[in-house]
């Protein structure tokens, strides 16, 4: 017999959700970590950019009607602060009250059904892998020689620098970009691709891309990042932008260039789990290679967001312990938190167009033409919608104004098969932003 009915390595968005859920079905559950509960997310992800991100916001808008010093040494640590406050909810005794054995300490797999915590067997009928992962440090030229920020240590600065180098234009380099612009430091932002965010639609990043630029962001896109120097208290960027050198300045450089699974020195190997440099491999129940062992989250991916770990989470504890369970379908969804938002479920245009050639349908409405984006002057955006020749979502992507929230309503749609057309018939409160919904409907039934 084991001790546990499942233990947990990682206590981030997939190893709490994987908790929680087992909880919740009445077993036995052990949550181990290295550090307190939350992972990347709580410590160094989702909470504090998006408590500096609100920060920005607020003074970008009053910077509008009066002129305003940033105190910058009270930015950051209000956005610890914050980090702090949302620690809470899954503390240990949190844990704790809902039936969850917390352990701190660094653990591995020793076989099928156990895993070591320091020098401590703990024997459970399953195992969860939620390690996470790590900033992706690049091995350009010199970058052994100076210090650099990354989403790591970024939001334990004391004070704000004048200047930033932010390289990477991926979702972490755009928003931190913003915030930091909006909050008064000059930032430079270089990506290789040949625009931000260079996943999304093509149309909605290069808005969104003018939208920075109209902000101050200095960007340098096509370029390369080669060489990095520090001297003086100044740091020197070596870019290649169009075949061409640069040399560029700053205070400081933060690199946000991707991710690096946490797979090392966890017992893959002696347990011949399957696993490839962009992650450990898993069946659609999130199960590995070896039965009973299950891993969710960033150490998965391919999506790296914490809602995707939750989902995963989700579908492993159901399959480990409800009978006949069938995968749940996935409908991947995300949003860049930037002003505008960019949000997004399934596919762009282009991923449509290679799929079904030109057998699916496009309809978009701007923001201008929405009252209540004319009214709170937020007109930069626009929301676009794919739909199937039956009809069906199979993509929609929305830049603008409250476009996470506004995404929710399609996301449903897409993920219980209701035909677009019948949006035409929801009554949608005037003047929200949810009526370019109501209008997207319109353009799709004219
Ligand atoms: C700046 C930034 C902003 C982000 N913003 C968003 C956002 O707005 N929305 C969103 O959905 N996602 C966002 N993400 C992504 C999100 O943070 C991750 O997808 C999520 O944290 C992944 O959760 P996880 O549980 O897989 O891993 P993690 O949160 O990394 O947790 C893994 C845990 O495992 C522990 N661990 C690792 N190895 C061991 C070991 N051997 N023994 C014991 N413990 C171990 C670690 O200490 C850690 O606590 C953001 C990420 C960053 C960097
Ligand atoms: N709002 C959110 O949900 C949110 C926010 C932040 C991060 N995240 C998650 O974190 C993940 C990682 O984000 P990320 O932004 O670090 O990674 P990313 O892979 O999305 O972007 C990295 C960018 O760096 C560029 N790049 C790589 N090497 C370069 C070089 N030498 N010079 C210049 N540019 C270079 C790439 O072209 C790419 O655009 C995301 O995929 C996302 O899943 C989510």
């Amino acid at each position: 017999m084991f001790t546990y009915d499942v233990a947990i390595i990682g206590a981030g968005a997939g190893g709490l959700n994987t908790a929680m859920e087992a909880a919740s079905m009445g077993k036995k559950v052990v949550l181990v970590d290295k550090y307190k509960p939350g992972g990347e997310c709580t410590w160094a992800g989702c909470i504090p950019s998006k408590a500096l991100i609100q920060l920005a916001d607020e003074i970008h808008t009053a910077k509008k009607y009066a002129n305003i010093e940033v105190n910058g040494k009270q930015i950051m640590s209000k956005v610890r602060q914050l980090i702090k406050k949302a620690h809470q909810a899954e503390a240990v005794e949190q844990l704790q009250a809902a039936g969850i054995e917390y352990i701190q300490g660094d653990a591995k797999i020793n076989d099928q059904h156990s895993i070591r915590v320091v020098d401590e067997i703990i024997t459970a009928e399953n195992i969860v892998i939620a390690t996470g992962s790590r900033a992706l440090i690049p091995s350009i030229k010199g970058i052994d020689q100076v210090n650099y920020l990354t989403n790591e240590n970024v939001f334990q600065l004391e004070d704000l620098p004048k200047n930033l180098i932010v390289v990477g234009g991926g979702p972490i380099g755009v928003e931190l970009t913003q915030a930091f612009q909006r909050l008064g430091v000059q930032v430079k932002l270089v990506e290789m691709a040949d625009r931000i965010l260079f996943r999304e639609e093509k149309g909605l990043a290069h808005q969104l891309q003018s939208t920075l630029e109209e902000e101050g962001v200095q960007l340098y896109t096509s370029a390369k990042a080669l060489e990095v120097k520090q001297a003086n208290g100044t740091t020197t960027l070596t870019i290649n932008r169009n075949d061409v050198l640069e040399h560029i300045e700053a205070e400081q450089i933060l690199f946000a260039l991707g991710r690096k699974p946490n797979i090392e020195n966890i017992g893959l190997d002696d347990l011949g789990i399957c696993y490839t440099n962009k992650g450990i491999e898993v069946n659609e129940y999130n199960e590995t290679s070896v039965r009973n062992i299950y891993a969710v989250g960033d150490a998965v991916g391919p999506y790296l967001f914490s809602h995707m770990a939750g989902f995963q989470a989700k579908q492993a504890m159901r399959h480990a312990f409800l009978e006949m369970h069938t995968p749940i379908e996935q409908h991947p969804a995300w949003c860049t938190f930037t002003h505008p938002e960019l949000a997004r479920t399934g596919m762009t245009e282009n991923e449509a167009r290679e799929k079904f050639q030109d057998k699916f349908n496009v309809y978009t409405v701007s923001y201008s033409e929405l009252d209540r984006a004319v009214v709170d002057q937020q007109t930069t955006g626009e929301a676009k919608i794919i739909c199937d020749q039956d009809g069906f979502i199979i993509g929609a992507s929305i830049l603008g104004e409250r476009a996470c929230e506004l995404l929710g309503e399609l996301q449903l749609m897409k993920t219980f098969h209701i035909p677009f057309r019948k949006l035409k018939d929801t009554i949608h409160p005037y003047p929200s932003y949810s009526e370019i919904l109501t209008q997207l409907s319109n353009v799709a039934t004219e």
